[in-house]
């Protein structure tokens, strides 16, 4: 490894805001914060360029929202490690995909990989068409055309539903009154772990302990209920699969039959790379990890999207226009995959909305060896091991040079062809680790919005949003909107 005064000169040719020798800039360390994260942000931008650098202590960070480094970094076999700010969920996550890396990640994302497969995400269209069913009957209570609310707590719980009903296989209830310990768990928890990682401090776990002894405590007991609950499953699955390969009924996954839906847990159940299966210890990792990375981040781009379209009403019209066509007015008629299929619209609306409020605003990365890189504005480097790079999700979606008037919601830019890169549209990241559930979120996605679109018209009442970063995005105000019936979904344009 390079010495410090090795390091400075690596990076000499990379701008960044003055630091003090020893603590760093100080100035931005005092006033940076969640909520003005993205104005500060964008002020260095415009100020250093795409790539900006700063030293705390001994520390080098780099900020980078420019698609030349996201592609190299990215696309990398190499720079796989996450940042350390990721730890503050492993005791929750332990070492399931999000959090891995090394030999552990390899096996897994090659064991998990096919648990996503096409036949197996068919058979949750179902889950997600009767959750959204459900929630639409918990949102016709506050449809009364006049008044605004908050819809995140109705996505949530539903989201919530879906991650569990499909990845375990067993229903929770969250969005009814017999809601289980484990559903208020989960949700007590995210919420939890987002506010520690509001707070620089408390993300490390023995501050967090000393500083908070009852939340610590706290959230030890709701990291208990849910692995409970999640071993319990996973040993009741694993003997009903036992007893089934007893008597010869074995349904691999590229051979569901119609009777019986499989859980992404049964899919790890059944699978082996290199002769050898998952533990219930790592299975539990992984079910763990889709129920965290599972839920939030669909909530967060379903707010966001509705919130959006009761702000665009020629955007709501034309989607309901297409949502009408392809799934017909019979509300009652279940979704199909073809259905979703058809649903090309929704697509770029969703992709409209992934851009404009990306569910996760930044990802990190530490390197553990050197980082090469070749740029047109700064050359040929190499950014030493042991820095911490941040990619700036928010930001690369929001560049005016990839995406034209980027503050204008306009779901046909993405019908006008791809961006010029394949790294500039990321908001499930690129490369070998990028999002294992996309495909997952964005069918679960598209079937909510669609049976919410046909049900109700979104009106513009309450506050707008403000976004706040976290591991997820979400808003300080909330996602307030109103909400008013259609009687009849033939009337496509309500006046
Ligand atoms: C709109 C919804 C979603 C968005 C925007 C999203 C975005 C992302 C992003 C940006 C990453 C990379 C994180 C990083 O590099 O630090 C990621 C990773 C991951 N996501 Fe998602 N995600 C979504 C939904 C889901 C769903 C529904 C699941 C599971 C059912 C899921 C499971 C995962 C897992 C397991 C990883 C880690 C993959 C690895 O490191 O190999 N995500 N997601």
């Amino acid at each position: 490894h390079r010495n410090q005064k090795q390091r400075r000169d690596a990076v000499a040719n990379l701008p960044g805001p003055y630091c003090l020798p020893l603590i760093g800039p100080v100035h931005l360390i005092l006033t940076a914060n969640q909520k003005n994260f993205f104005d500060i942000s964008r002020k260095h931008v415009s100020k250093y360029g795409r790539i900006v650098k700063v030293w705390i202590f001994h520390r080098l960070l780099i900020f980078s929202v420019d698609v030349e480094l996201s592609e190299q970094l990215l696309s990398s076999q190499t720079h796989l490690v996450k940042h350390p700010v990721y730890k503050t969920l492993a005791q929750w996550l332990g070492n399931g995909l999000l959090l891995s890396d090394g030999r552990t990640w390899h096996q897994r994302r090659k064991i998990i990989t096919p648990t996503f497969h096409f036949k197996i995400l068919e058979q949750f269209v179902e889950v997600f068409d009767q959750q959204s069913s459900t929630c639409i009957e918990r949102l016709a209570e506050r449809a009364d055309g006049l008044t605004a609310f908050n819809v995140h707590p109705y996505i949530c719980l539903a989201a919530l539903d879906i991650i569990a009903e499909t990845a375990m296989g067993t229903k929770v209830y969250a969005q009814t009154a017999e809601s289980t310990p484990y559903a208020k768990a989960v949700n007590e928890c995210t919420e939890l772990l987002a506010w520690r990682l509001l707070n620089i401090f408390l993300q490390n776990e023995v501050i967090f302990t000393l500083t908070q002894p009852h939340l610590k405590l706290r959230q030890k007991k709701l990291i208990g209920i849910m692995h409970e609950f999640t071993n319990k499953v996973i040993e009741q699955r694993r003997s009903a699969l036992e007893a089934r390969q007893r008597q010869g009924q074995v349904n691999a996954y590229n051979d569901v039959g119609a009777k019986q839906r499989m859980a992404l847990l049964d899919v790890l159940l059944q699978a082996t790379v290199d002769g050898k299966q998952l533990t219930n210890a790592e299975i539990r990792e992984e079910v763990d990890t889709f129920m965290f990375e599972g839920h939030d981040t669909t909530t967060s781009a379903i707010c966001f999207t509705l919130v959006l379209l009761s702000r665009h009403p020629e955007v709501q019209e034309k989607l309901l226009a297409e949502v009408c066509e392809v799934l017909g007015s019979d509300n009652k008629r279940p979704i199909t995959m073809r259905d979703l299929t058809d649903l090309k619209y929704m697509e770029s609306v969703i992709k409209e909305s992934l851009r404009t409020y990306p569910p996760i605003p930044l990802i990190g990365r530490k390197l553990q060896e050197d980082f090469k890189y070749t740029h047109s504005k700064y050359g040929d480097g190499v950014v030493p091991a042991g820095t911490e790079i941040i990619i700036g999700i928010m930001g690369s979606l929001n560049d005016a040079e990839q995406f034209p008037e980027p503050n204008k919601f306009r779901p046909e830019r993405h019908e006008d062809g791809a961006p010029s890169s394949a790294y500039a549209m990321i908001p499930f990241s690129a490369g070998p680790r990028n999002c294992i559930g996309q495909k997952f979120a964005l069918l679960e996605m598209k079937v909510m919005l669609a049976k919410i679109v046909r049900e109700f018209e979104l009106l513009p009442l309450g506050e707008e949003v403000m976004p706040v970063i976290n591991i997820v995005m979400s808003s300080k105000t909330g996602f307030q909107l109103g909400m008013r019936r259609r009687i009849d979904t033939n009337n496509v344009a309500p006046s």
